[in-house]
């Protein structure tokens, strides 16, 4: 870690004077050294600069960040490429004393066919141009088999230069739209299409289905896809909080209120974590597949640079489409991140997500709003009656937290939250002490069994349950008390007393904090209870207000539900 620090200091400090002149490198020298580096498997820089051979008598380092790449996959950048860099500067980075040239966005490299002979010369650069097939035939099978191997974006590539090859030949354009949309580049695949047909591949090759397309392109992918929808709710200018979401009419508890997909979604488990933690991880995921997600789609800029991102009086500015403002993209989708966890086996999975209509809900640690995530989909509900023009809110924390953690967190956004849960804990007295009792007795019940837990969490019940002496409503670390206490008394087969404190926990939750995964949870655990001591009755009322509070209610004999809870 000193070193690290070390070396930032020092490049900080170099980047600070004047450049210090270099000796020139020798081309293959460098190429030799890259690639010895190369054999190290722990240096990806080293493995993806490895693949660039140099021409010239003089080397230069380009450091491109913000690239979404595959190890295994870097025909894109080989010893053919040559690329056009716009705006580049000059760092040292904290790697070496050596001047590298930085490049921030992937807007800001254009990547020339050296078949391009026209463009070679509209830049000055025939010198490189290479005489390559004509054949639009040939190109095709080529990229046909580049396809196939799931190399879309070479294949992309030789897809163009049969097109400038023989810009009559229909087929390459569908094949192109084809492959765009493996890529996510919906517009130009459309736009491909569009060329294609006109072009007279509707007659060549029978009736051309763009939706039959668009179907056989998700087959591997195992991402899901809805059409977006959204209910009677609209985006309005609030004081002091920017931008947020009105309801357009009174709205019930349980409604819909849209349905969303996320413009792009990181996985930590697609980044190398050794490097970084797994939120860190998903989150610097989600930010390429943001930024390969417009350039694929540029048409999609206004919506993304028009999300908030840390600064109300710069908004106004506007960004060409095509253009990728790097800096800018990583602030928004820091800002409106949507977070999920999961877990499987052992597997710790965490995504980040970027969604366009659900970045506008503003927080409530007590919100009318709930999210479920399925996948990279997102489903909002109404958790409380809401009347028309009332502000809709969605926490961007957990509720169940404590209320100094839910301001640290929250202090990220920079705003004080003053919804009713909050406006309580602060006048609370009590709110901290509780709190630390709670804290404590979290830790112990890690190793503790459940016969122990029982035995301290009576006292500690005690102590809470007069903490709140004062207070009616909203006794969130009571609920939490009395929810280990159960799950204790279960373990332990004392049904007749888990009941008991379910029962009590349910009263208390009585509020919009009902709708979370947990409470509807205990729901269940209650009905499981219910059953045991042949109540069945109670049991089933039990499942069904678990289906209400998971939004299943009016849906299908109950294959949904069944999917929550098998
Ligand atoms: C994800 S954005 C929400 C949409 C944003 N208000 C806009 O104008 O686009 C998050 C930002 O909204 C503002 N915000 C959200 N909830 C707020 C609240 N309860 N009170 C004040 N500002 C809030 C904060 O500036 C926060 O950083």
């Amino acid at each position: 870690m000193k070193e690290k620090l070390d070396q930032a200091n020092e490049s900080e400090r170099l980047n600070h004077g004047p450049p210090k002149p270099r000796r020139n490198r020798n081309a293959d020298e460098e190429r030799m050294s890259w690639q010895m580096r190369a054999l190290n498997q722990s240096d990806s820089r080293a493995k993806f600069s490895a693949g660039i051979s140099f021409m010239t008598s003089d080397v230069e380092e380009v450091i491109a960040y913000n690239f979404l790449y595959e190890f295994y996959n870097l025909d894109w950048m080989s010893s053919e490429t040559l690329m056009i860099i716009k705006e580049p500067w000059l760092r040292y980075t904290s790697q070496s004393k050596i001047l590298s040239l930085r490049v921030d966005s992937p807007s800001d490299i254009i990547f020339v066919d050296l078949a391009d002979k026209e463009f070679l010369n509209k830049i000055a650069a025939k010198k490189w141009f290479k005489e390559i097939s004509k054949d639009a035939e040939v190109l095709r099978n080529k990229a046909y088999d580049c396809f196939k191997n799931g190399n879309f974006e070479k294949a992309l590539f030789l897809y163009d230069r049969g097109i400038r090859c023989n810009p009559e030949f229909p087929v390459l354009y569908l094949n192109k739209a084809l492959t765009c949309l493996r890529t996510g580049a919906f517009y130009i695949a459309y736009e491909a299409a569009k060329l294609g047909m006109g072009k007279g591949a509707e007659q060549k090759y029978g009736k051309y289905d763009f939706k039959a397309m668009l179907l056989e392109s998700k087959k591997e992918r195992a991402q899901l896809d809805v059409a977006d929808y959204t209910g009677p709710i609209k985006i309005a200018n609030i004081p002091g909080k920017g931008r947020g979401i009105l309801a357009t009419k009174n709205i019930q508890k349980g409604a819909l209120l849209c349905v969303s997909k996320a413009f792009s979604t990181g996985y930590s488990k697609d980044y190398d974590t050794e490097l970084f933690n797994a939120c860190v991880a998903s989150q610097m995921q989600n930010e390429l597949k943001s930024m390969k997600n417009l350039q694929n789609n540029p048409q999609r800029s206004k919506e993304i640079y028009d999300l908030y991102s840390g600064d109300l009086t710069t908004r106004n500015e506007e960004i060409p489409a095509g253009v990728i403002d790097a800096a800018l993209i990583q602030r928004i989708c820091t800002i409106n991140r949507f977070g999920s966890y999961k877990k499987e086996d052992k597997d710790e999975i965490y995504s980040s997500s970027l969604f366009i209509l659900p970045s506008y809900f503003n927080h409530a640690c007590l919100a009318n709003a709930y999210r479920t995530n399925f996948g990279d989909v997102m489903a909002v509900h109404a958790i409380d009656d809401i009347k028309k023009d009332d502000e809709i809110y969605l926490p961007y924390v957990d509720p169940f937290l404590s209320y100094p953690k839910r301001m640290e967190e929250l202090s990220r956004w920079k705003f004080t939250c003053h919804c009713k849960l909050c406006e309580l804990d602060s006048k609370d007295k009590n709110c901290l002490k509780r709190n630390k009792m709670w804290e404590e007795f979290k830790e112990y019940q890690k190793t503790a069994t459940p016969k122990d837990i029982i035995a301290k969490g009576k006292q500690v019940l005690k102590k809470i349950r007069e903490s709140y002496a004062n207070r009616n409503e909203l006794k969130i670390v009571l609920a939490q008390i009395l929810i280990a206490l159960s799950s204790a008394y279960y373990q332990l087969s004392n049904l007749s007393k888990c009941t008991q404190c379910l029962e009590e926990v349910l009263t208390l939750m009585d509020n919009p904090l009902k709708y979370d995964l947990r409470v509807s949870d205990l729901y269940m655990n209650l009905s499981i209870c219910y059953a045991s001591e042949n109540k069945w009755k109670e049991g089933n009322q039990m499942i069904d207000k678990a289906m209400e509070l998971r939004f299943c209610k009016d849906m299908d004999n109950f294959k949904h539900f069944k999917l929550l809870y098998p």
